[in-house]
């Protein structure tokens, strides 16, 4: 039977990177999506961006709402100090269970918990089921019109402190207008928006990383 894109890429990840070693994962993926087939990863030019942003917050707590294969998740958990764990939600079975092969072979199993199932559901049960109390960094990069609801749920189930960022991917390509006129006229929210590339392409997108005030 013909096999998916998300297997393909993990094969590239099994044969081209090196057992426990993050970026050479990071950069199987990357070469992969360049030579081979495009796919939905945050990519390399807007992952030194999303880098820089993780390095400068130093998150013990982070979530990411849309796993697929887990490129970003590895990206963001190669960068965390210790005792610090990153929640990544997935809705796909089929790219879950490719995400968590991909974390294996970075060795980064222990600071990443996969959790399946829809954002709107999994977020209201963030406190009860893993004991979070905030989240000092949520990468937003699932559904784009998730964006919008799952960010106001975060405020109302109290997952957001003063200084929490939020970083979202695709503002421009696909685009997320509801969430962008959101967090940039609302006074609750200081904006950023970091011009860059539609990953691997030369289609203009960015992230917009958005500091709750409280
Ligand atoms: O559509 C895009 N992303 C949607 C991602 C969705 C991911 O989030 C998961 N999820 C997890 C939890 C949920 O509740 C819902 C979905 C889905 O199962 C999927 O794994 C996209 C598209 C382009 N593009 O160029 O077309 C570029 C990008 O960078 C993109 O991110
Ligand atoms: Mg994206």
């Amino acid at each position: 039977t013909q096999s998916t894109r998300p297997q393909r890429l993990l094969h590239a990840v099994q044969k081209n990177a090196t057992r426990g070693d993050p970026r050479s994962v990071v950069k199987a993926i990357d070469n992969f999506c360049r030579q081979k087939e495009w796919a939905m990863n945050v990519g390399d030019e807007k992952g030194c961006i999303l880098d820089s942003v993780v390095s400068e917050v130093n998150p013990v707590t982070v979530l990411e709402l849309g796993t697929y294969c887990g490129y970003s998740t590895v990206r963001i958990a190669s960068l965390l100090p210790p005792r610090a764990k990153i929640i990544t939600l997935e809705f796909n079975p089929d790219y879950a269970k490719i995400a968590r092969q991909v974390i294996a072979w970075a060795g980064l199993e222990d600071k990443i918990q996969v959790v399946e199932g829809p954002s709107g559901e999994w977020i209201p049960k963030m406190k009860e089921q893993f004991g979070v109390k905030t989240f000092d960094l949520v990468f937003l990069d699932h559904w784009k019109d998730r964006y919008l609801p799952d960010t106001k749920l975060l405020e109302d189930c109290g997952l957001l402190r003063k200084g929490s960022i939020l970083l979202a991917d695709n503002v421009i390509c696909p685009g997320t207008p509801d969430y962008l006129e959101y967090v940039r006229n609302s006074p609750r929210y200081k904006s950023q928006y970091f011009k860059s590339h539609l990953e691997y392409t030369k289609a203009e997108d960015g992230l917009e990383k958005s500091v709750f005030l409280g």
